[in-house]
Parts: C-alpha cells; sequence; structure tokens
C-alpha cells in the first residue's frame, strides 16, 4: 500500500471486496479513503451495503479481498454505534455507562464525569432511569452516548439520528463537528437524511458495491450543477446504471478466487482474558438477574414445584380401585358372608368370604355381579378392572386341595379345577394389572397362611418354599418414585442450566448486543467465564432445592455421600450449560433454539433409565444408551444415593467421567461451530 497516502487518512480501504452466497456481491472492490479528524457522511439506498461496510471497518465482519487500514489499531478505540439499538434494556442509563467503559477499561471516576456530560449533551432523563422505560429515541441517544463514552479517535455510526427530533439532531451534528474539529475526531455517520449529510465534510454514494463520488458536499453540488445532494446523486447513480448495463456480467465474473489469501484483520483485541472486562460482564450480568425477578423466581421455582409435582403426583400406588366379584357358592350373595365367622378351623363355611376379607383390607373397592358372564361384561365395559370367580363347590374343592398338602389323601382333577381361583383381567395399564395382580395372589396367600395357623398346620406350607430376606438395597417394598428419582434430578439438572443458557445468550445475540460487546473488545472466553459464574451460583441453588424436595420433603432414599453427590450434580448443571452454550452458537432464533431442547428431551429421558431400566432397552440402543449426557450420570447418582457407593467405585466414577466428557465436548463442538460460522459468513 502507498504509505505516503495513508499517511494522514484514519481510514483508507482498497480494492475490498464482500459477498452473501455466490450472487449476493455487496462490496465489489471498493475503495475509501478518510483523512483524520473529518466527519464522512456515507450514503446509499437502502441495501446497498452501508452496513455491511461499516460492520468491515469495526471488524464485525471479514472481507474476502482488499485491505482495509485505519489508524485506530484496538477494537477499543473505535467508537461503534449499530444500526439496533442493542441495550441490555434492564440497565438503567448510569449501569449502562459503567458496563461499557468498564469494557473500554476507564476509571469509575471518568465514567462518572462522562456520564455527567452525555447527560447534559444528550438531554438525556435521570441516568437512574431504566433503558426499558425510555422512548425510541432517548434509547438511541443512549446507543449513541455508549459509543462517545471512551472519547474514542474513530466513531462510526449507523443511522444515529433516525427518529430524532430535527432540534436534537442538529445538537448531534454540532457535536459532531467539534469532536472533529477540537478533539481531531474521525466519523463515519450513515444517514437517510441525504440533505443532513452536507454538514459532513466529505460525502460518500454507495451503489453496487462501489463509492461513486467521495467529495466534499458543495464541490459534489458545484461539479454537477445542482442545488442540493439528492439531484447530484439521481445524476451518478443514472451514470453508474447505464455504465453498469453494458457490462453487468462482469460484477460476479470479476470477483477475486475464493481460492485467494483472506485479509488479516486490521483490529487487534487486547488480550484473550482481561480481568477488568470480566469483572465488568459479571457485574452486568448480575445486574440483569437482579432485575429481571420474574426469570430468577422461575429459574428457582421450577425445581420446587417440579420436585413437589413429581413427588405427589407419582409413584404412589393407585387406591380404590374396582374388582368385580361372582361368587357362585353363596346363592344368597356375599351378604351371606356375615353370618360365618372370619376366623377359627372352620373348612365347612364358605372359604371364599375368608379370602374376600383380605381384598377388602388391601383397599381395593369389591363390586358384587350375579354370574360370570355378568362379571366379564363389566371388565369389558371397564367398570372394574378384575373379575374374581368363585365356583360353586369353592370351599370344599379347596379344602380336599389342602387335606392333599396336610395329610397327603388323593385329591381328584375335578376338585384341583374347582379350588382354582379364576381371575379375568384388563392388562391395558400394565402398571394397574401388575399391582392387582399382585394383590390378588399374596392376598390368597395371607387368607391360606391365616387358615392354616388357625387350624395347627404350619403356615410356611401355605406358601411357595422361597423366602425373600431384607433386601441388600433399598427397601422391601420398592416403590417407582424412587427408581426414578435420580435420574429425575440428573435430568432436571441437565435442563435448568441448559435453558437459562440458552435463555440468556440468545436474547443477547438476536437484539445484537453480543456482537456490539465484541466490537466493543470482549472476547468470548469473558462472556463464557461471566456467565459461567452466574449459572454456576443459580445451579447450587437449584440442586439444593430439588435436593431438600427429593430427600428430606419426601422419603427417596438418601445412603449415600453427600460431597460426591452434590459434585456429580453440579457437573451435571455445567454439563447442561455447555450444551446451552452449543445450542446458543447454533441457532439463529428462539424457535431453533426451542427445537433442539425440546427434541433432545425425550431421547435422553428415555435412554437415561428415568422411564424403563436401561437393561430393557434394545441391543442397539444399549449399545449406544450409555453414551448420552445423562445416563451414565444417572446411574452414578443411583448408587451414590440408593446404595451408599463413594467414588472408588466404577458405576460412580464412570458418570463423573461422562459428564467431564460431555463438557469437554460441547466446548469444542462450540468452538468449532463458532469458526464454522465465521468460515461460513466471510463467504
Ligand atoms: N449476515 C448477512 N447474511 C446474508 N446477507 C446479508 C447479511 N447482512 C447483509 N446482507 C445482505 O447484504 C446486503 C446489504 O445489506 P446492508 O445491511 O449492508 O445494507 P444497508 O445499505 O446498510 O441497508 P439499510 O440502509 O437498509 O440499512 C443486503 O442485500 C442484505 O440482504
Amino acid at each position: 500500500m502507498d504509505q505516503e497516502s495513508t499517511k494522514e487518512t484514519a481510514v483508507t480501504i482498497r480494492g475490498a471486496y464482500k459477498r452473501y452466497g455466490p450472487t449476493n456481491v455487496v462490496l465489489n472492490g471498493l475503495n475509501m479513503s478518510l483523512p483524520e479528524g473529518t466527519i464522512y457522511g456515507l450514503l446509499g439506498p437502502s441495501g446497498c451495503g452501508k452496513t455491511t461496510l461499516l460492520n468491515c471497518i469495526v471488524g464485525r465482519v471479514e472481507i474476502d479481498a482488499g485491505t482495509i487500514s485505519t489508524k485506530a489499531k484496538y477494537k477499543a478505540d473505535i467508537g461503534y454505534m449499530p444500526q439496533d439499538i442493542a441495550l441490555y434494556t434492564v440497565l438503567s442509563i448510569e449501569e449502562t455507562f459503567l458496563y461499557y467503559g468498564r469494557l473500554f477499561g476507564m476509571t469509575y471516576s471518568q465514567i462518572e464525569n462522562r456520564t455527567e456530560e452525555l447527560v447534559k449533551l444528550l438531554d438525556l432523563p435521570s441516568e437512574k432511569t431504566l433503558v426499558e422505560k425510555l422512548s425510541g429515541g432517548q434509547q438511541r441517544r443512549v446507543s449513541f452516548a455508549v459509543a462517545l463514552i471512551h472519547d474514542p479517535q474513530l466513531l462510526i455510526l449507523d443511522e444515529p439520528t433516525v427518529g430524532l427530533d430535527p432540534l436534537l439532531s442538529q445538537s448531534i451534528w454540532e457535536h459532531l463537528l467539534k469532536l472533529a474539529a477540537v478533539g481531531k475526531k474521525t466519523i463515519i455517520i450513515t444517514t437517510h437524511y441525504i440533505e443532513e449529510a452536507r454538514q459532513a465534510h466529505v460525502v460518500g454514494l454507495m451503489r453496487g458495491g462501489v463509492l461513486l463520488c467521495e467529495e466534499e458536499p458543495q464541490q459534489l453540488m458545484t461539479s454537477h450543477n445542482c442545488d442540493n445532494l439528492e439531484q447530484a446523486f439521481l445524476q451518478l447513480s443514472h451514470k453508474q446504471h447505464n455504465a453498469y448495463n453494458e457490462e453487468e456480467e462482469n460484477v460476479v465474473t470479476n470477483y477475486p478466487e475464493d481460492t485467494t489469501e483472506k485479509p488479516k484483520p486490521h483490529l487487534k483485541g487486547e488480550g484473550w482474558f482481561l480481568w477488568s472486562r470480566f469483572m465488568a460482564q459479571l457485574i452486568k450480568n448480575w445486574f440483569f438477574m437482579w432485575r429481571n425477578k420474574a426469570m430468577m423466581v422461575f429459574l428457582l421455582g421450577l425445581p420446587l414445584v417440579q420436585c413437589t409435582f413429581y413427588n405427589l403426583a407419582i409413584g404412589h400406588d393407585p387406591e380404590g380401585l374396582k374388582i368385580a366379584i361372582v361368587d357362585d357358592e353363596l346363592p344368597n350373595g356375599l351378604q351371606e358372608c356375615s353370618m360365618f365367622p372370619s376366623g377359627g378351623c372352620n373348612l365347612d363355611y364358605p372359604l371364599s368370604c375368608r379370602y374376600i376379607d383380605k381384598l377388602r383390607n388391601r383397599t381395593l373397592d369389591l363390586v358384587e355381579y350375579e354370574g360370570l358372564s355378568a362379571g366379564k361384561l363389566a371388565v369389558s365395559k371397564h367398570k372394574t378392572w378384575a373379575l374374581v370367580y368363585f365356583s360353586p363347590n369353592y370351599s370344599s374343592a379347596l379344602t380336599e386341595r389342602i387335606n392333599l398338602t396336610t395329610e397327603y389323601t388323593e385329591v381328584s382333577n375335578l376338585s384341583i379345577e374347582l379350588s382354582q381361583l379364576n381371575v379375568w383381567m384388563d392388562m391395558s395399564n400394565q402398571y394397574i394389572g401388575n399391582m392387582l395382580k399382585e394383590d390378588i395372589i399374596s392376598g390368597f396367600v395371607d387368607f391360606l397362611e391365616d387358615l392354616f395357623r388357625d387350624c395347627g398346620w404350619p403356615p410356611q406350607v401355605a406358601n411357595i418354599p422361597v423366602r425373600i430376606e431384607d433386601p441388600v438395597y433399598g427397601s422391601r417394598n420398592p416403590s417407582f418414585i424412587h427408581f426414578a428419582s435420580p435420574a429425575v434430578i440428573v435430568v432436571f439438572m441437565f435442563y435448568l442450566p441448559l435453558m437459562f443458557t440458552v435463555g440468556v445468550l440468545l436474547y443477547e445475540k438476536m437484539a445484537g448486543i453480543l456482537e456490539r460487546c465484541m466490537v466493543a473488545g470482549i472476547t468470548a472466553l469473558e462472556v463464557v467465564m461471566a456467565h459461567s459464574v452466574i449459572q454456576f451460583v443459580v445451579l447450587c441453588l437449584q440442586g439444593v432445592i430439588m435436593m431438600i424436595i427429593m430427600y428430606q420433603v419426601f422419603d427417596s432414599p438418601f445412603v449415600g455421600n453427600f460431597f460426591w453427590t452434590s459434585n456429580l450434580l453440579i457437573l451435571q448443571g455445567l454439563s447442561g450449560m455447555c450444551f446451552g452454550f452449543l445450542i446458543s452458537v447454533v441457532s439463529d432464533t428462539m424457535n431453533t433454539a426451542s427445537f433442539m431442547g425440546i427434541g433432545s428431551f425425550f431421547p435422553l429421558c428415555s435412554m437415561s433409565g428415568m422411564l424403563w431400566p436401561q437393561e430393557g432397552m434394545h441391543t442397539l440402543l444399549k449399545s449406544i444408551g450409555w453414551l448420552l449426557p445423562t445416563s451414565l450420570p444417572t446411574e452414578a447418582m443411583r448408587a451414590l444415593t440408593a446404595r451408599g457407593w463413594g467414588i472408588e467405585h466404577p458405576t460412580v466414577y464412570k458418570g463423573f467421567i461422562s459428564s467431564s466428557m460431555w463438557i469437554l465436548f460441547f466446548c469444542l463442538m462450540t468452538r468449532l461451530v463458532i469458526k464454522a460460522r465465521k468460515g461460513l459468513r466471510a463467504k
């Protein structure tokens, strides 16, 4: 580059090319030269590429070919006001200035003085006012003030006067002229109000990816023999249009080859990590959370409500289930039972009555039907869940069968058949069906043991010769809720941080705030670190709430080590947060992020052993299911809480390894996606 020509210039652009996709050429070999201490009014029709050009100058977008050189060498030497408001609306004016001031490395007293000056200059309301309470024009002025706060050498302003009162626009222009004259600041300003640009020292008209002219406004009007800029631009546009019509094809075919080496970035950051920038981001996050109290209540209330509802709704045995009884050995129906004693060794009384008593004790709702077909109809019409049928000679046949056991007498096949209790069930609901089956069978064993005891026979003979001893782990009557609790906590601890991370980062990304902060010099590492600190606090609180609800308020078994359990949950929360980072960089809209979040939720739940043991999964799923981010941590959580195993046990440490590997994987993928998207944007 010609050193001599750039000596006095603040911005020099030579042969800049930029396109979005193969045909949307936005910069087509553009040249621009901006002397120091001048105001450059960049004009052009909507969509001609003004914002893209500014983005290239501030380093938001990379050009495909050409050179950009600026006198400002560091990102923080530039003051940038994007077209969108791009402000944290929950912060006050004062907090906004404090945040950006700290990002630019200003001291607290410098920020305070500057705040006072800018509030006066831009006629802003009290600095304590929240940005969300300001009008659109006031918000625009705050955004303008943010660009000015650190008194930068180079100011890049994308339509700063849109929607402002003409008097205020005029005072802004006066201030810009003063900045250029006294402070030697260089300013590039885009505007749709062409006549406003008369006040600039130089105007540039952009059209078709190039600058049609770069001249002093008065000179431009004189040379085109016009009274105003609009007419001069019309003439220039006509001239270009006629010339282009002849060689339109060349616009694309002249474009530099994709293989051309990309130009190096012309602006430097100030390192990957600066404590002051990290702290500014952290304090801003804190304000953000403090102001979003509804969001905080939601984030902390959600685990509380979810865990409470889960414990109240799931795992309890259904009560009052209706069972049809058809007892053909009682001609006058079940009321006859009251005539017989409910205990003793009375083998001549109807034994079905004693058994029915046992069923009643199991909180079943027994409904008497007359005849087998009426009972069966009740089940098929879903009036009852099951039908228990006693044959006419049930008691005598059962006595005969019992005698076989106690006195080794012979028993006929008919007696065996009649002593059989017949049960028809509605098994469409697996859990209720199995529970009823268990009640019917264990009720029968109870009844038989009682009878044997009353008759002086060993009651053990009435049962099958298998004794289930006290369990090694868990209780004698395990509940589904106890099985699912570890998975529920692990899945919640994964998804709650994911929701928070995606919610916060995507909001900043979509509002253009993240880009604006990046232009101000903040790095992705500082953003991630500051978010992680806040997220860590939130996930610890969420974990404590869930542990209290699950293990203190309700009675999920906890026999493990609190230290390792809480560490596992924290690791799991961080893994969810990192997945949130990945979703935030992959998605550009809340819709895409929601689809990714919800889309991953069901597979993770179903394969994490929350609904069904992993041992029962299809072989193919079993071989990959353990790889998922919630599978091994769920097993580790179960082993820690229900079995009391320590970190030295493979099931436990595999959970820790799995969470750590997923954190690593999500971080790497996030990094790769950022790189890939940068590459795609550059194409
Ligand atoms: N990130 C992007 N991806 C793809 N195309 C883009 C992107 N940003 C801008 N463009 C396209 O580049 C062209 C120039 O857009 P740009 O926003 O730079 O125009 P502009 O002159 O600033 O318009 P306006 O005055 O309306 O703000 C448009 O066709 C736009 O659709």
